[in-house]
Parts: structure tokens; C-alpha cells; sequence
């Protein structure tokens, strides 16, 4: 099957999360249908939505020989494996991951928005996929990543040392 280039981005604000996201990206690249090529710094990020801890977030890029529908089931089981509590809508979580980008698929399904429809308006997904993939091109606004990040505010997002 042929391999496509895939972003995500990562977030949690339960638990340790830093643990959480690294051993998240082990285990995706542990999954035979998925190789990590790459992945961004660690940012702390102010959360948006209700009150709640911080975040660290970040992104990846992969390379999966899945089908959209596959390649969200394999995050969402990684999800599952990780969260083990009850979750709200925009509430804390142990582990979240998002597919934001699988090629330059555009793709609305019940269970699945491409690209992904809030990615254009988070600073803690514009700053750290900028970091790995600033020309990949927006299918649906036609604007790079790095042009995205420009009109978007990121005075909640640092990133952590190494
Ligand atoms: N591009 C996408 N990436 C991840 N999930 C998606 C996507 N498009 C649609 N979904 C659907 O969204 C559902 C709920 O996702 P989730 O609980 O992670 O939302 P959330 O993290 O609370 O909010 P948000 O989607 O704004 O980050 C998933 O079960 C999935 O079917
Ligand atoms: N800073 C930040 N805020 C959020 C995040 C997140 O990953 N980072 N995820 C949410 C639900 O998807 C809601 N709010």
C-alpha cells in the first residue's frame, strides 16, 4: 500500500503528561502501519475552553500505510490505552490525539473532518506543527502553516526546555 504523509498533534493535562507524550509517539511508532518521521519541541500552552490545567502540547508528522478511517480507529484506540477517566467535551485528558492533516485530503464523514476544522484557529497547533512542516499548504484556506501562524495569537504558548 502506499505510504502518505499524515500531521497530528498531541495534547494532555492529566497526570505527567510530558511522560504521557512521549510514550504516546513510542507507541504509534511501535504500530506497523505507522512511522513517526518526526516530531516537534514540547510547548506549555494556556488552556482554551474551560478552566483547567495547562497543556503541553505538539505535533508529529508520520508516514502510515492506513486509510484515513484506519489511521483515526489506531489514535483513538492509542487514546483509549491512555485515558482512564471519564472525559467532558473540552475538558482535561490524559491523552488526546487529533489527525489534522492526511495528505492534502479534504474529507467530511460523521466521524471524521479533514483537514482537521480547528486546527486554523490554535496557536497550540500552529506553533508546534510550524516547527516541522511551515510549507505544508492548507488544502481548504490554501495558506502554508508558517502564513497561518502569522494571524494567530500565541501569547499562551512556551516552549519548554529540552
Ligand atoms: N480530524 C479529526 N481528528 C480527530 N478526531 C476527529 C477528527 N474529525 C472528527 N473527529 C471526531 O471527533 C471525535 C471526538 O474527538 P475528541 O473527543 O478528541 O474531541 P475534543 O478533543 O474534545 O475536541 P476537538 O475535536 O475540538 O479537539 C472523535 O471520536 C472523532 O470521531
Ligand atoms: N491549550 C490547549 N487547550 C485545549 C486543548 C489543548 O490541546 N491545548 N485541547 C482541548 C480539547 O481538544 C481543549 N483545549
Amino acid at each position: 500500500m502506499k505510504l502518505t504523509k499524515c500531521a497530528i498533534a498531541l495534547g494532555s493535562n492529566l497526570g505527567d503528561s510530558l511522560a504521557t507524550l512521549k510514550s504516546a509517539i513510542l507507541t504509534l511508532n511501535n504500530t506497523p502501519e505507522i512511522a513517526v518521521k518526526s516530531h516537534s519541541s514540547w510547548y506549555q500552552t494556556a488552556p482554551v475552553g474551560p478552566p483547567q490545567p495547562d497543556y503541553i502540547n505538539a505535533c508529529a508528522i508520520l508516514e502510515v500505510a492506513l486509510e484515513p478511517e484506519q489511521l483515526l480507529a489506531n489514535l483513538l484506540e492509542i487514546e483509549r490505552k491512555f485515558n482512564r477517566i471519564r472525559r467532558e467535551k473540552w475538558g482535561p485528558r490524559t491523552l488526546d490525539l487529533d489527525l489534522l492533516l492526511y495528505d492534502n485530503l479534504i474529507l467530511e464523514t460523521p466521524t471524521l473532518t479533514l483537514p482537521h476544522p480547528r486546527m486554523t484557529e490554535r496557536a497550540f497547533v500552529l506553533v508546534p506543527l510550524a516547527e516541522i512542516a511551515p510549507d505544508w499548504v492548507h488544502p481548504v484556506t490554501k495558506s502554508a502553516i508558517v502564513q497561518l501562524l502569522q494571524t494567530a495569537d500565541c501569547s499562551g504558548v512556551q516552549k519548554l526546555p529540552l
